[in-house]
């Protein structure tokens, strides 16, 4: 934000003093009543504001011409109290640079260190404040530090006198111009203040420093140009428009407050001063000839909107302000002049200078320390670039919980393969479990018969000695006839079974049906062994040929049962008539309920299993018929009471297959 305006002038009149008095000095200068007016001689002249002699009362300067500049200087701009006047006018007694720290003294500075840190308590908390001072003088046109720790080590030893001898000595600080056009002093000390008292420690340090003499207009005569500089560093740290700028950066204000006393114009005539003073004397005027050169430059008109050279460089006063005077500052100046008639011509002067200056236009803008800006900036960025190295570098808080989560894995690996481990136990033990199962049906169904026994009639004796055990051992023996089927089933080289095989192979397969058997033809050309691992097709193509397309399908249909099934379907016939009391025909829908689990790869319709038992039927009789003619020529006939047995289970036309062993 620009903000272009003039240079405000306040005049102060100081009172007439004890020597003017004693003189009988009288007031040459009248204020219009209400108005910032001023009359001297035929000359009227307008200000801003006029104080004394009728006009504000002194103790308003700095309510109504300083106190804005601080309020600006804590918005980021730059300004300057700029004292001007000849010798004795009240300068410094104005400014307060006769700072002692005692409180005797008053002036713009001690009011200005007070508001300053009264506003610094009110901003502390949306604000970092950084606040630095320096205090140089311009001394025979050369610029001196006055708060220079040489100057202060001599103070300290109660040396005032011999201080300002050595201040005479102190290297002078050079100036130096910015790549921006600004002005800086090469090692001027810039001490950081926190507090009030502080900062007014090291006032009253450069004061005492400061060069003055006795002239006979001014019994302490200031005889350097004195600026006391406070600079304010603002980092906003609360949240709010101001906090940071348009290109995303904080909001880091720097500027300056340049509090001017200058030395005062002087006649060296009226002054009295020879030697050293008259060379004093002879310096100050140049430089405020300088001062005035410019001001009438930046003054006129004309002279401004014509780009007129403004002679800044014929001084160092000019020079160091620049700013402050048709630059980047809000600039007040108080020009001091003494009522006395006896300095009227002085007087004219000043305000002469002081109507002029009202013309001076200023251009302040706040001031963002760029600098700083990018600094932080670039800090930020870093941050950013490292929070990011440190990611892809897997140092990060995401890598970390990476590793989590693969540990996790691991972990959930190990414990599925524990519980894979745990399921295989438990399925042989509910193997386990299932045989016991099968064991204890076996011996209900034992009890069972046992039962059924008694109800017929017979006593447990009998039951237990002859029935029981006969029935066990049936069932014993059955098993043991399937299994001695399976036997022969691999053993047997003779053909028995069918003389129809075009090449000639004897059938394996005791469960072959015989080749004059038409309704199993199928079973001639299929061998299906126990294991599956003797599979094999014994199909003749003269076979295969002659067979109807309606044979071909019910070969198919009997392929769903392998020999293993055939030998279950035998055993739980057995099984299906001593446990439910029924024979498969009573029941063959019961009975294909009963034999489906045992099968369940088939799960065979009805149809399917009956016309299967028609075969298996066919195929024992065939094998007990041989068994019995072949081995040992007996009849079934012979064992009458396990053929009725036999006949129960399998229906009228049934045979004992078991009995074959004989
Ligand atoms: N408003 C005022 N009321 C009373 N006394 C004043 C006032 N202003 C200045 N004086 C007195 O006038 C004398 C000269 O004042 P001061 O030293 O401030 O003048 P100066 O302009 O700084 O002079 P120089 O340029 O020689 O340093 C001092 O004795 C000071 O006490």
């Amino acid at each position: 934000m620009e903000s272009t305006e003039c240079v405000r002038v306040a005049v102060n009149i100081r009172p007439l003093i004890t020597p003017e008095l004693l003189n009988g000095c009288t007031d040459c200068i009248t204020v219009a009543p209400k108005e910032p007016q001023v009359h001297i001689g035929s000359h009227t002249f307008t200000y801003d504001f006029v104080y004394g002699n009728a006009g504000y009362p002194c103790s308003e300067i700095y309510n109504h011409c300083v106190a804005p500049l601080v309020d600006a200087l804590f918005k980021g701009y730059n300004a300057t109290v700029l004292a001007y006047g000849q010798t004795g006018s009240g300068k410094t007694y104005t400014m307060g640079t006769n700072y002692s720290g005692d409180g005797t003294n008053g002036g713009i500075i001690p009011n200005v260190m007070e508001d300053i840190f009264r506003r610094v308590e009110t901003t502390k908390d949306s604000s970092e404040l950084l606040i630095r001072v320096s205090f140089i003088e311009i001394f025979k046109e050369e610029v001196f530090d006055l708060l220079d720790s040489n100057s202060s080590a001599l103070l300290k030893n109660d040396s005032c006198v011999q201080a300002k001898h050595t201040a005479l000595s102190r290297a002078p600080i050079q100036i130096r111009e910015t790549a921006s056009g600004g002005i800086t002093l090469a090692g001027v000390t810039e001490a950081e203040v926190q507090t009030k008292e502080e900062m007014g420690s090291y006032l009253a340090q450069g004061s005492l420093c400061r060069a003055t003499g006795s002239t006979n207009m001014n019994s302490q005569s200031s005889r350097s140009h004195a600026i006391f500089t406070i600079t304010l560093e603002q980092k906003k740290i609360a949240s709010g428009s101001c906090a940071t700028t348009e290109d995303g950066g904080e909001d880091i204000l720097c500027a300056k407050l340049h509090l001017v006393d200058l030395a005062g114009s002087e006649r060296a005539k009226r002054t009295g001063a020879d030697g050293m003073r008259l060379k004093e004397g002879i310096h100050i005027n140049k430089g405020l000839l300088a001062l005035g050169n410019v001001i009438s430059a930046l003054g006129d008109e004309k002279k401004r909107k014509e780009g007129g050279h403004v002679p800044y460089r014929d001084s160092k006063l000019t020079r160091l302000l620049q700013d402050s005077l048709g630059g980047n500052s809000k600039t007040v100046m108080i020009a001091c002049v003494s009522p006395a008639d006896t300095n009227a011509e002085e007087t004219l002067n000043t305000l002469k200078y002081a109507n002029r200056a009202r013309n001076i236009q200023n251009k302040a803008v706040i001031n963002r320390d760029p600098a700083t800006a990018q600094m932080q900036r670039m800090r930020s960025k870093i941050e950013q670039l490292q929070t990011e190295l440190l990611f892809y570098r897997g140092d990060s808080g995401a890598f970390d919980e990476l590793q989590i989560l693969k540990h996790k894995i691991s972990l959930l690996e190990v414990s599925n393969r524990e519980l894979q481990n745990e399921l295989q136990e438990r399925r042989v033990t509910s193997e386990h479990f299932s045989k016991r199962a099968y064991d204890a049906q076996v011996e209900k169904d034992k009890h069972i018969m046992i039962i059924e026994s008694v109800r017929n009639g017979k006593s447990l004796d009998e039951i237990e000695s002859c029935q029981s055990e006969k029935y066990v051992s049936k069932i014993q023996e059955l098993e043991g006839e399937l299994l001695h089927i399976k036997s022969l089933k691999k053993t047997s080289n003779h053909q028995y079974l069918d003389d129809s095989y075009d090449d000639g192979t004897r059938s394996n397969n005791v469960l072959l049906p015989s080749s004059n058997e038409s309704s199993d033809c199928e079973d001639k050309v299929i061998d299906v062994t126990v294991k599956g691992t003797l599979e094999r097709k014994k199909v003749t193509k003269q076979a295969r040929l002659s067979k109807p397309k309606g044979k071909k399908n019910k070969l198919v249909k009997d392929r769903i049962f392998s020999e293993d099934q055939s030998l279950v379907i035998l055993q739980e016939i057995i099984t299906f008539h001593l446990v439910k009391g029924k024979t498969y025909k009573d029941d063959l829908s019961g009975f294909c309920d009963h034999l489906k689990p045992k099968i369940i790869p088939c799960q065979p319709t009805e149809a399917q299993v009956k016309e299967k038992i028609m075969n298996l039927r066919k195929k024992y009789k065939k094998v007990t018929s041989f068994v019995t003619r072949g081995e040992n020529g007996e009849d079934e006939s012979v064992y009458p009471q396990d053929f009725q047995l036999w006949k129960q289970i399998w229906g009228d036309d049934g045979i004992l297959p078991y009995k074959r062993r004989g």
